[in-house]
């Protein structure tokens, strides 16, 4: 099965569009997990337990792994939601010369997918492009407040820098397995992206702690491919779900901190699926 054969899979036998962020930053995680060899690890197998009937994918974001322990961590974190039959995608925002990008690819060995950033061009994609039975999510308009800085400049052909990457993702798609990573802060942009490509799916970002517009997320996001069962993309949510235990009523009872995240999550899910 491809990389979106294989989404759609999962999306259907759960019900579900949400992407659970795997970004466990070390200032916040509970004492439950302090005196763990890993404590990333200790927590991510926690927030998997509790979510993965919710999840559609798991998308551990690499800046928060990026030292000795923390590849260990994620390491653990990738197989143990394989194990779980959720699919994993790497959030690494890749984008380097061919050479570079060949060694950067061989991430896909382990995960299912991962983000890419798509400024250096064709030949840094290709090495990722090529594994035609992974997803590779391109950044096309981003979520932050700065991303309007860059994406949104007009070309001399007078359309977005952003509407480009969504035409060139077309031309990149050969293989089937190119996602577009759109912002939900940005919903008219999304309409328009939407537009442009209508069968790629989007990993859409930025509902929950951003508040981005989950709606326009959900109406969007999803592509219909002719060829899968069920329409397909993700909306990703991390801190609203995997910190939603401090705010729960006994944040120092493991079983309630960890119970939140999953009541998250599937909070997230029936409010996605209102809109599908
Ligand atoms: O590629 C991404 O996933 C991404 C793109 C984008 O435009 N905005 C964005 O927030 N993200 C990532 O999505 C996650 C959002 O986290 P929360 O704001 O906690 O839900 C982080 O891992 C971000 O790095």
């Amino acid at each position: 099965m491809d990389f979106f054969e294989t989404l759609a899979a999962r999306i259907d036998a759960v019900d579900s569009v949400v992407s659970v962020g795997l970004d466990p930053d070390p200032s916040r995680l509970p004492d439950h997990v302090a005196d763990a060899d890993l404590p990333r690890w200790a927590f991510n197998r926690r927030i998997i337990d509790a979510t993965h009937e919710h999840a559609a994918c798991y998308k551990p974001n690499a800046a928060f792994y990026e030292d000795p322990d923390g590849w260990r961590a994620l390491r653990e974190t990738a197989a143990y939601a394989e194990g779980k039959g959720v699919p994993v995608l790497l959030d690494a925002k890749r984008g380097d010369i061919g050479n570079t990008a060949r060694r950067y690819a061989e991430a896909l060995d382990w995960v299912d997918g991962i983000t890419v950033n798509p400024y250096l061009g064709r030949d840094s994609l290709q090495p990722f492009l090529d594994r035609a039975d992974k997803g590779v999510f391109a950044l096309c308009r981003t979520s932050n407040p700065g991303g309007a800085d860059l994406q949104d400049l007009e070309l001399a052909s007078g359309e977005p820098l952003y509407e480009r990457v969504a035409a060139l993702a077309d031309v990149w798609n050969a293989n089937g397995n190119v996602g577009l990573v759109v912002g939900a802060t940005a919903p008219e942009e999304l309409e328009t992206v939407r537009e442009i490509v209508p069968e790629i799916p989007f990993l859409v970002p930025g509902v929950g702690a951003q508040g981005g517009d989950a709606e326009a997320a959900v109406e969007h996001g999803l592509a219909s491919r002719p060829d899968l069962p069920v329409d397909v993309g993700l909306v990703n949510s991390s801190r609203r779900i995997i910190f939603a235990g401090e705010e729960s009523s006994r944040p120092d009872d493991e079983a309630t901190y960890f119970g939140a995240a999953g009541d998250a999550a599937k909070r997230l899910k029936k409010r996605l699926n209102r809109h599908r």
